[in-house]
């Protein structure tokens, strides 16, 4: 008898990625991509035709999940209709929601105690917000809000029923991870009542078939997919570098970071996923490479023909705003600029140290509540550069262990698929990808750089900040 085979879909901010692999040990048989429109706002049409294109792996799986990006504001009307393109995880319009919210509501420890976060304006919560002051009309007709993957898991399922996971609920600003239950007056603070909400369905739950009676699982969001399909262990730190950058690692506790710097999230198993995420990260590579007028791989080759610090050549990445610090009025700023170090090295190896910089905080914050990496997995679309690879050691002051490039999130999409198809108390054991470890000489005065630019343009990038 053939072996059951699973499909795991990533439908992400710049594209949709399919996975089908075998049941028992996830070895991938076929794969899929397509790209569907990025931005900050995208009509969930675009996600489903995408995704459409790859229907062919689905009719093969004897059961699928979706993990998709997280936060996404998808508000439907009584007839189950998108009432306006998704405001997008990376959307900062609704940043002075976010901090009238906060006060609103008890203040940042409160929000992190109730909800795990402080919200910025990724959070589903905020966006809320904002179509109810900006678009009444919209928000009257709204009657229940999906995140991405539950308005796809909804639409492959044939709309049977509103559900969705731990994992993404944990990242809306209204369900708390601490007592796995939603917290029904933070949607009326937003949008002026309650509306529907998805039911929250077990980690491992069947939640609908498709047209030919495959099994669709939960689903997730896209870190808490990218957990389960690295099988992150307790002590693993998993740095991602895609549209976003994110730091994340799975915990039996729940977070609660009243600074709002880690968020305080569920993973997809049933346990916590403390995580920090930048709006910038690999998009820091290509905008650089843009500039240069370069390839990616030939960005890669300059940045490591160049030495340490760039020779004083400094970037502060904040290309789109910035949530990671919450800076969303931000811009990037290049410092130090001379005649001696104006080259295209130096230039391609200052995006690379701000990239990592950059990450490299997330990773001293998550430390700050307790999580020290024993082990730091870089993956993403960025980690494909052999200069990201080899800086990260130096920068983050630690060896990195960069898995086989693979697509991860939906690897853990279509574990959690297999999860369901066997409905077993724990997912079943996929085989661990080979991994290649990095490691290189510290380069402290890098950091120092970064972060003497990074504090100086807080007193005058954002002047509404409260300055220490
Ligand atoms: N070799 C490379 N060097 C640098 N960046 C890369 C490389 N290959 C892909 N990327 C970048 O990775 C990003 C996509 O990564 P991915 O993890 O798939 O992101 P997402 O999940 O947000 O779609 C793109 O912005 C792309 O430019
Ligand atoms: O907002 C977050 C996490 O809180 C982002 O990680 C989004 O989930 C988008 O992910 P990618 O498109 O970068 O995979």
């Amino acid at each position: 008898m053939t072996e059951a085979l699973v499909a795991g879909v990533d439908s992400s901010t710049q594209s949709t990625k399919i996975v089908l692999c075998r049941a028992g040990d996830g070895t991938v048989v076929d794969e899929f991509a397509a790209p569907h429109p990025d931005g900050t706002e995208c009509h969930p049409s675009h996600w489903e035709s995408a995704l459409d294109k790859g229907r062919h792996l689905l009719e093969r799986a004897a059961a699928v999940a979706v993990a998709a990006q997280q936060h996404g504001m998808v508000a439907l009307d009584g007839a189950g209709k998108v009432v306006r393109p998704a405001l997008l995880w990376n959307d900062t319009r609704s940043a002075p929601q976010a901090t009238r919210l906060t006060g609103e509501l008890g203040g940042p420890a409160r929000w992190a105690e109730l909800t795990g976060s402080v919200p910025v304006a990724s959070f589903t919560v905020t966006k809320l917000r904002w179509m109810a002051e900006h678009e009444p009309e919209l928000a009257a007709r709204t009657e229940a809000v999906l995140l991405p993957h539950d308005w796809l898991t909804w639409r492959l399922g044939e709309r049977r029923e509103l559900t969705t996971d731990r994992g993404d609920a944990s990242g809306t600003g209204y369900w708390s991870p601490a007592t796995g239950t939603y917290l029904p007056e933070f949607v009326s603070a937003a949008i002026g009542r309650e509306i529907e909400l998805p039911r929250v369905a077990a980690p491992n739950e069947i939640v609908g078939e498709l047209p030919g009676g495959a099994a669709i699982g939960p689903g997730t969001g896209d870190n808490m997919g990218a957990a389960l399909g690295l099988g992150l262990l307790p002590g693993d730190v998993a740095v991602s570098v895609g549209t976003s950058g994110t730091v994340f690692a799975v915990s039996e506790v729940p977070a609660a970071d009243p600074s709002g710097m880690v968020a305080g999230f569920a993973d997809a198993t049933g346990r916590f996923m403390p995580l920090l995420a930048t709006l910038n990260a690999a998009r820091i590579l290509s905008s650089a490479a843009s500039m240069i007028g370069c390839s990616l791989a030939e960005l890669s080759e300059l940045a490591l023909a160049a030495t340490p610090g760039a020779g004083g050549l400094t970037l502060l990445p904040y290309l789109d705003g910035e949530r990671t610090p919450n800076r969303p009025d931000a811009s990037g700023t290049l410092t130090g600029l001379t005649t001696r170090n104006a080259t295209r090295e130096n230039l391609a190896r200052a995006a690379v140290e701000a990239l990592l910089s950059s990450l490299a905080d997330a990773i001293d914050h998550l430390a700050a509540q307790g999580v020290r990496p024993r082990r730091v997995l870089l993956i993403g679309g960025g980690a494909k550069s052999e200069a990201v690879r080899r800086i990260a050691p130096q920068i983050f002051g630690m060896p990195v262990a960069v898995p086989a490039p693979a697509e991860y999130v939906a690897l853990g999409a279509a574990r959690q698929a297999a999860w369901a198809l066997a409905g077993t108390p724990a997912p079943p054991v996929w085989s661990a990808q080979p991994v290649q470890e990095y490691d290189g000489p510290p380069t402290p005065h890098v950091r120092e750089q970064y972060a003497e630019l990074r504090d100086r343009t807080a007193r005058w990038q954002d002047p509404r900040e409260e300055q220490p």
